[in-house]
């Protein structure tokens, strides 16, 4: 039996290139963020017959008597560790939820609440979790593009991977640097993909591969029930890359069901498009393979952004504040910029042009982007993924709920305050 509190945790990610293609099995490429999510479980009070959730960044508080959960859709003997080869929601478990999420109106909570209440009916036992508070808080930006979705899913998976007895404790540190996945971070990925098909419908797979694997991945998916193919680039070469968050709300779901309306009503153009964009994700790898890149690859891969950018405009995915935030660093001619992630506002990337971006133009640009509301942050690529921390004695539900911002949140839990994290 499990023992709680302990903490999961998984990182959000950055597209570099081919967001919306990666829906149409083109390669994509993608590195893990050292923004994360962190779910806290543990038993905050003697009720054994209530579930709690505390999601305070998108202000939801809600709780559900155990015993109505539809734990009877699975007996010990049918409750699969694997999910379904063809990758499909369970239509009974979903039809089984949809009362229990009756009372919830907003879309950004509806989402989280179903993805939580499907992984954890797939993967627990009721004697697993009655009683128990769930606490998500990320220091990533909710909606923005960075795969905050998914984090949120591969913590999910994990917790409940292991509380149902399906993983054992992680071993690894964090700076242990392991070649082989393991068969327990294979089996989170594949349920963090079912929890992203809560949220978002149709997902590729690339947000929550690299929030299970971390590092940075070329990914693509392949035909249903095909895996798909996942090569690590181990040595991504310095890349200067400034992320801004337009803090413009948008829903992947509903930005990756407009592409697939394009696709459908206009095959032949939009199979060039996403064409293209296959042949500049797959340039791309060719020089990121590089652990350094001389001016003239630079140039290429900085070329490669505008390009991809451009494409992903002609498919309806940009947004005026994006478009802005490529305009204004157009003009100061301090990189590239393009979307990332399912666009319709969130975050932009700028691949820094490092002989052109003196000190002084950066100071400007990013006083246009605070003056227009938009918020940019530095980040490190390639961050680890999926963690767990067990040796947990101050942290509790209430404490993490009070958090304010990032800073105060990675000081309580990032891997940086707790040296005993573990990677799976
Ligand atoms: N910190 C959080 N707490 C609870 N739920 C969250 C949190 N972060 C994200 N979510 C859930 O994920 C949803 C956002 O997913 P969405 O896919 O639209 O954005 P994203 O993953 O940040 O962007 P992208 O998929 O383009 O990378 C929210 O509506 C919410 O349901
Ligand atoms: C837009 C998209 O390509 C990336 C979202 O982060 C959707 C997906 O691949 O699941
Ligand atoms: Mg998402």
């Amino acid at each position: 039996m499990v023992s709680v509190p302990f903490l999961t945790s998984a990182p959000g990610k950055v597209i570099i290139f081919g967001e919306h293609s990666a829906v149409y099995h083109k390669p994509a490429i993608a590195a893990a963020l050292s923004l994360r999510t962190y779910l806290l479980a543990s038993r905050d009070n003697d009720n054994t017959d209530t579930l709690f959730l505390e999601f305070p960044d998108i202000q939801f508080s809600y709780k559900w008597a155990t015993s109505d959960l539809p734990w009877h859709l699975f007996d010990e003997h049918s409750r699969e560790r694997q999910p379904p080869a063809d990758e499909e929601l369970n239509p009974e478990l979903v039809d089984a939820l949809n009362s229990l999420l009756s009372k919830i109106d907003s879309r950004i909570q509806y989402s989280a609440a179903f993805m939580f209440l499907y992984l954890l009916v797939s993967l627990c036992e009721e004697k697993d979790v009655a009683g128990l508070t769930f606490t998500v808080r990320s220091t990533l930006p909710v909606g923005a593009g960075l795969g905050s979705s998914a984090s949120v899913s591969v913590c999910f998976a994990s917790a409940f991977c292991y509380l149902g007895g399906h993983i054992q404790e992680p071993t690894l540190k964090a700076d242990d640097v392991t070649v082989k996945d393991s068969e327990q971070c294979l089996l989170i990925d594949a349920w963090a993909l079912m929890g992203e098909k809560c949220s978002h419908g149709n997902p590729s797979g690339i947000d929550n591969a690299v929030a299970t694997h971390g590092g940075a991945v070329m990914f693509q998916r392949m035909e249903s029930s095909v895996p798909s193919i996942r090569t690590s680039m181990r040595n991504l070469p310095p890349l200067n890359l400034l992320l801004t968050n337009t803090k413009t709300p948008r829903s992947t779901a509903a930005l990756v069901a407009n592409v697939s309306k394009i696709v459908t009503e206009f095959p032949k153009p939009s199979g060039l498009i996403l064409e293209t964009m296959e042949a500049i994700a797959r340039e791309a790898y060719t020089l990121m393979l590089r652990p350094f890149l001389d001016k003239q690859s630079k140039d290429r891969l900085m070329e490669l952004i505008r390009l991809n950018h451009g494409l992903l405009v002609s498919l309806g995915v940009s947004h005026p504040n994006l478009e802005r935030v490529k305009l204004w660093s157009d003009e100061l001619q301090i990189g590239q910029t393009k979307l990332t992630g399912a666009g319709g506002g969130g975050c932009a990337i700028t691949l820094i042009d490092d002989d052109a971006a003196t000190p002084e133009k950066l100071q400007q640009l990013e006083e246009k982007y605070n003056q227009a509301g938009f918020e940019t942050f530095k980040t490190t690529l390639g961050g680890k993924g999926v963690g767990l921390l067990t040796e947990i004695t101050t942290i509790t539900s209430e404490k993490l709920c009070r958090l304010h911002n990032r800073n105060e949140i990675e000081a309580a839990v990032g891997c940086s305050a707790l040296p005993q994290w573990r990677y799976w």
